[in-house]
């Protein structure tokens, strides 16, 4: 197969970008690390799936989340305030998938065992990583905010394959150690 036959291109008109659909397209072959992001708190409890998790500063320690304001936990995670961004391993794919959208909020919790570390949000138990935070900035952006949180308390699991969202599924990193 030649690269002409696996590459397209959709420059779109001037000033308009490509299409949504293009955007997308192209935003599938960037692979990235699955979360499940948690809050609880005065305005409930709520999680949703994030591939838009990215590190931004280690001193002092501050990750991103982007979070659609469609949807139906928005209003929960502004209300409360603080998060925890829980990475997950390979064999929790069904959790991902349960956190991703149009599953009732007890039915997405009762998946999995959770603790706390500092705030009240919900630690997974299992997870690769998991950072507990305050949210310290809001900036608009399209249809998302992108939530700027400070670090409060870490966990790191010792071991584990990694989980990653590619082509629109999941697939595991080998830990090879
Ligand atoms: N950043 C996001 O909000 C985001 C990321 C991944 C998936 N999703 C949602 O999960 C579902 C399945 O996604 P999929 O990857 O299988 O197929 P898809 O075609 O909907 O998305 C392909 C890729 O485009 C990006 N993307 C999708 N929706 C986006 C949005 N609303 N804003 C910004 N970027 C977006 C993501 O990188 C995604 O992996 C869709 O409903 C999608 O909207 C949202
Ligand atoms: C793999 C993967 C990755 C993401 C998502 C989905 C999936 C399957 N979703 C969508 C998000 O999880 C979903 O909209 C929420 O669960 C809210 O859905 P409800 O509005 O509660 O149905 C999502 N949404 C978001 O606002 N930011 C993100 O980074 C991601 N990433």
């Amino acid at each position: 197969m030649s690269l002409q036959d696996i590459t397209k291109t959709e420059p779109g008109l001037r000033g308009s970008g490509p299409t949504r659909e293009a955007f997308r397209d192209a935003m599938a072959r960037l692979g990235g690390a699955v979360n499940v992001v948690t809050t609880s708190g005065p305005a409930g409890q709520a999680g949703f799936t994030a591939s838009a998790v990215c590190s931004v500063s280690d001193s002092p320690p501050t990750l991103l989340v982007c979070l659609n304001r469609s949807a139906s936990v928005y209003d929960t995670f502004k209300a409360n305030g603080i998060l925890c961004v829980n990475t997950l391993a390979f064999g929790q794919e069904g959790i991902a998938s349960l956190f991703g959208g149009k599953t009732p909020m007890a039915d997405r919790f009762a998946s999995a065992k959770w603790t706390t570390l500092t705030t009240d949000a919900p630690v997974l138990d299992g997870a690769l990583a998991s950072f507990d935070c305050q949210v310290a900035e809001i900036v608009e952006s399209g249809t998302h905010d992108v939530l700027f949180c400070s670090v409060l308390a870490v966990r790191s699991a010792t071991a584990g394959h990694g989980l990653i969202y590619f082509d629109r599924r999941f697939h595991a990193v080998a830990d090879q150690s």
